[in-house]
């Protein structure tokens, strides 16, 4: 096999350092075209100098500067802004990880895919707001789609015997995040340092404030129903805190199929930068032995309404989801920036659902259309709460 080349657009995040980790073990055989990062200038610029990509694209414009002066002497091109983003993830590469968090990542990952390569699917958040608009642009440019996010990666593997006319249900597990036995009222005060200390894995703050209200869960039905053309009723999500299974598929002969490993984003990134073939990776073996039990319990919508909410947006279908991961993104931030309590963000994604529904989003005007209005209501409800 001759030597792979790659883009990773979010690669100073949690799970773009982490494929660049990978990557780094693997010298031979991969060769980075395209590097794009946030804000981080100092990070994406020592990730230059070590992978020596074609193209080092950093998102504030107001940065360029910066990143020029930090790449000095190296010869490497660097470029900054919206439009350098979308050029960056546009140049034609075998495999794009796309981990970039939110809708901000959606059309960065739609130019990626219209190259027809592999496509690394971390941004879970493109993939629930854009739905039928997202996978029409995959279909039609044939590109592939392999899951990153750990049950979705994991739940690709357990279907890898092509048996997927005989599936009951999958299931996807859930740590329960940091408030897995907390009461609902004892959320109320809680912050977000509290909230950012997830009991298994390190990630980006977003998606720990996920974990936390299991909104993530909920997003993660919603790409699992996209992703492998299940209805809500055949995705059970069941809380596993030792998050060593990550997803399970349930045959109609009664056998299931799991995947387990250690709780480490390295093993779903290097399954779909080697897929189909595999790679070793720095992860901790799993030792069951030292883990001694493995523990399971349905989740608890009232004490976690995000995740009933999501479901109801699966259900209700068009616009309701794009509705549902915005105002969400707007709620997370506005508790970062400690303007609105932990409850108030599953609050201000229902009021927001109740305001602006599931109208039609039959293409991607449409989705970002209906993604600022939701962004305008959830800001408008985080201001009013915060008085
Ligand atoms: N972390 C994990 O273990 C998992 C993550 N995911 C999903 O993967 C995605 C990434 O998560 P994670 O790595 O934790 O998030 P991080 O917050 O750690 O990283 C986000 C990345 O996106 C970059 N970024 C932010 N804004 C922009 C922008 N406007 N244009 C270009 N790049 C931008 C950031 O740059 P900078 O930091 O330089 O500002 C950073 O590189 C999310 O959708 C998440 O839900 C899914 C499963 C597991
Ligand atoms: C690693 C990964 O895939 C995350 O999405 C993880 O699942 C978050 O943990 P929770 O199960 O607590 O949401
Ligand atoms: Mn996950």
């Amino acid at each position: 096999m001759g030597v792979k080349i790659l883009s990773v657009l979010g690669s100073t995040g949690s799970v773009g350092t982490q494929t660049l980790d990978i990557i780094a073990e693997n010298q031979n055989g991969y060769q980075l075209r395209a590097l794009v990062g946030g804000r981080n200038v100092a990070l994406l610029a020592a990730q230059a100098k070590q992978f020596r990509p074609e193209l080092t694209v950093i998102a504030e414009e107001s940065l360029l500067g910066a990143l020029r002066l930090a790449l000095a002497g190296t010869g490497l091109a660097c470029a900054a802004g919206r439009a350098a983003v979308l050029e960056a993830a546009a140049m034609p590469v075998d495999w794009t990880m796309s981990a970039i968090t939110g809708v901000i990542g959606l059309e960065p990952t739609l130019a990626a895919v219209k190259h027809g390569g592999t496509i690394a699917f971390a941004n879970k958040e493109a993939l629930v707001s854009a739905g039928d608009v997202f996978l029409r642009a995959v279909a039609e440019a044939k590109a592939t789609l392999l899951p990153v996010d750990s049950e979705h990666n994991a739940i690709m593997q357990a279907m890898a015997d092509g048996n997927a006319k005989s599936i009951d249900k999958i299931i996807l597990t859930a740590s329960g995040g940091p408030f897995r036995n907390h009461g609902f009222e004892d959320m109320r005060g809680i912050t977000p340092e509290a909230a950012l200390r997830h009991p298994v894995w390190s990630m980006g703050a977003k998606i720990s404030i996920d974990s936390a209200t299991m909104m993530n869960k909920g997003l993660e039905v919603i790409e699992a129903a996209r992703l492998f053309g299940l209805t809500s009723e055949k995705i059970e999500v069941l809380v596993h805190p030792q998050s060593v299974i990550h997803g399970m598929v349930c045959y109609a002969d009664g056998s299931v199929l799991a995947q387990l490993g250690s709780p480490d984003m390295r093993i779903p990134i290097a399954h779909t930068l080697a897929w189909p073939q595999r790679i070793a990776t720095a992860a901790p073996r799993l030792d069951l032995a030292a883990v001694m039990k493995l523990e399971f319990s349905a989740p608890d919508e009232i004490r976690f309404p995000a995740l009933r909410l999501a479901r109801a947006a699966l259900e209700a279908g068009a616009g309701a989801p794009t509705v549902l991961n915005a105002a969400n993104e707007i709620a997370v931030a506005a508790f970062l920036e400690r303007k609105i309590g932990f409850l108030d963000i599953a609050g201000i994604v229902e009021q927001v659902l109740q305001q602006l529904g599931a109208p039609p989003v039959p293409d991607l005007e449409a989705v970002l259309a209906l993604d600022a209005a939701a962004r305008t209501a959830a800001n408008g409800l985080a201001t009013a709460r915060a008085a």
